[in-house]
């Protein structure tokens, strides 16, 4: 089969560089367009100039849809309004569209899910092998231990730009262990503790986000009982593991049908 051809959007973005490196490294994919936003300051460069891996002959665009119609498949590393955005030009293209987006609010997924009607579409909040095994060993904890006897805690540390929070990670693990738990998330996670909390509520899964300099991604999942405790956790020490992992998914959703699929589909965690 012929290379697989990719755009990479948000292609000045810290992913979107580390994305063209991997492209650039791959006898599968070739990188075959880069979008960024109108105005940036990137537009018109060589992609692969900008990523630090010399010419590749691809100017940087702000108009997606030529782009996205000479290729087979999109990665997405930018922000919600533009992945939405992006997951609508996919679908008519008719191209795969991996999004590592995070932050995305129901109203974003929704569009999302919509789009997953005609692409095929994998989005996962986290790309990386490691911490897709540490989701299915979250799980597996916590359907191992009882609710009643242990209470789980999920901790993140990230760099000093980043803008979401809890990360796509902590929810994504967050999501893991309330699975193990056969509980709904959205009804037990304690987002935020401030001020006079009260004791802990029972069975409740809590969240703490740290921010500062340049940490990749740090997420622990603690199980806390009494006497004891057992913590699980990820330390990504390079974007290339996320770029690594995407460029997985974009080769394995490449002639799949339409749908919405995750990063645990592709590494047949599921
Ligand atoms: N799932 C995973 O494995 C991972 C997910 N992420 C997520 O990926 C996202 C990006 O992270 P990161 O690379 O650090 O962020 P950056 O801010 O470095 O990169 C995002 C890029 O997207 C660009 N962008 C925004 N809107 C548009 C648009 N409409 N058209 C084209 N380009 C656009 C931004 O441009 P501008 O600067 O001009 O706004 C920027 O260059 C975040 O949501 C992050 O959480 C990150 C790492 C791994
Ligand atoms: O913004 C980041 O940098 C990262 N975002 C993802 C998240 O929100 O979990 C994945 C990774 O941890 C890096």
């Amino acid at each position: 089969m012929s290379r697989m051809g990719l755009v990479v959007v948000g292609a000045g973005g810290r992913m979107g560089q580390a994305l063209i490196r991997v492209i650039a490294q791959s006898d599968d994919a070739v990188l075959v367009g880069a979008v960024e936003r109108a105005g940036s300051a990137v537009l018109g460069r060589d992609a692969g100039e900008g990523a630090g891996v010399g010419p590749l002959n691809v100017p940087v665009s702000d108009d997606p849809l030529p782009v996205f119609a000479k290729a087979d498949g999109v990665l997405d590393f930018t922000s919600p309004a533009a992945t939405v955005e992006f997951a609508g030009y996919a679908a008519q293209a008719r191209i795969v569209h991996v999004i590592g987006t995070t932050g995305c609010a129901p109203e974003h997924d929704a569009r999302i899910n919509a789009a997953a009607r005609h692409a095929t579409i994998i989005k996962s909040g986290n790309m990386s092998l490691g911490v897709n095994l540490l989701a299915a060993l979250v799980e597996q904890a916590a359907k191992a231990l009882p609710a009643a006897d242990f209470d789980i805690e999920v901790l993140e540390m990230h760099h000093r730009q980043k803008v979401d929070a809890p990360s796509g990670t902590a929810l994504m693990l967050g999501e893991a262990a309330a699975k193990g738990r056969e509980i709904a998330l959205a009804d037990q996670s304690v987002r935020v503790r401030d001020g006079h909390t009260g004791p802990r509520e029972a069975g409740s899964i809590g969240f703490a986000t740290l921010r500062g300099g340049s940490v990749v991604g740090d997420h622990s999942v603690i199980l806390a009982g009494t006497g004891e405790r057992i913590t699980l956790g990820h330390v990504a020490e390079d974007r290339a593991i996320f770029a690594r992992g995407a460029l997985a998914a974009a080769l394995w959703g490449r002639g799949r049908k339409p749908g919405l699929y995750s990063m645990r589909d592709v590494l047949g965690l599921a």
